[in-house]
């Protein structure tokens, strides 16, 4: 049986990273893990675009993901239910938009879009109790070395 994986090798690695600045008190943890995982694995080329919300990041990781520059393109946003319909459409739109976007460019862009009911849901995965950022930075590094290795 041959199993294949990718390992968590940065070096050679480049990252695109498209965070939305909409919940910024959010998104700016989950960018911090993400960047604090990519440092501690040794990825020296990562590149921020930072967009208004979320419905705004599917563009943004196309635009990078086609670009041809990049490894993997890691998106991150945090979408809280407030009292608006939005949540719903903002969050359905983002996942499917980047669905799209990986599997269109065939680069992996790694959906880093937390959905909750409120802000301390938000802090309790942004950095509180665990930081979905480093999570999905793993993620990410992971596909860019698994990619390689299916080439
Ligand atoms: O990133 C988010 N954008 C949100 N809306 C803005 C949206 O992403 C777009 O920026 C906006 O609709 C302009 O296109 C959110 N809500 O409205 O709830 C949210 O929770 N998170």
């Amino acid at each position: 049986v041959r199993i294949v994986e990718g390992e968590f090798k940065g070096e050679g690695v480049k990252i695109g990273i498209v965070v939305a600045r909409f919940n910024d008190l959010l998104t700016d943890e989950l960018l911090s893990g993400a960047l604090d995982c990519f440092e501690r694995h040794g990825v020296e080329e990562v590149d921020v675009v930072k967009v208004p919300g979320s419905f705004e990041i599917p563009l943004v990781a196309k635009k990078l993901a086609e670009s041809g520059k990049y490894d993997a393109v890691l998106t991150l946003g945090a979408v809280v239910r407030g009292e608006t319909k939005h949540f719903d459409l903002v969050a359905n739109e983002v996942a499917k938009g980047v669905a799209s976007v990986s599997l269109q460019s065939g680069v992996p862009v790694i959906f880093g879009v937390i959905t909750v009911e409120d802000e301390l849901q938000g802090f309790n995965r942004a950095g509180v109790k665990s930081n979905k950022g480093f999570e999905y930075a793993m993620a990410a590094l992971e596909m860019a070395n698994l990619m390689r290795k299916l080439k």
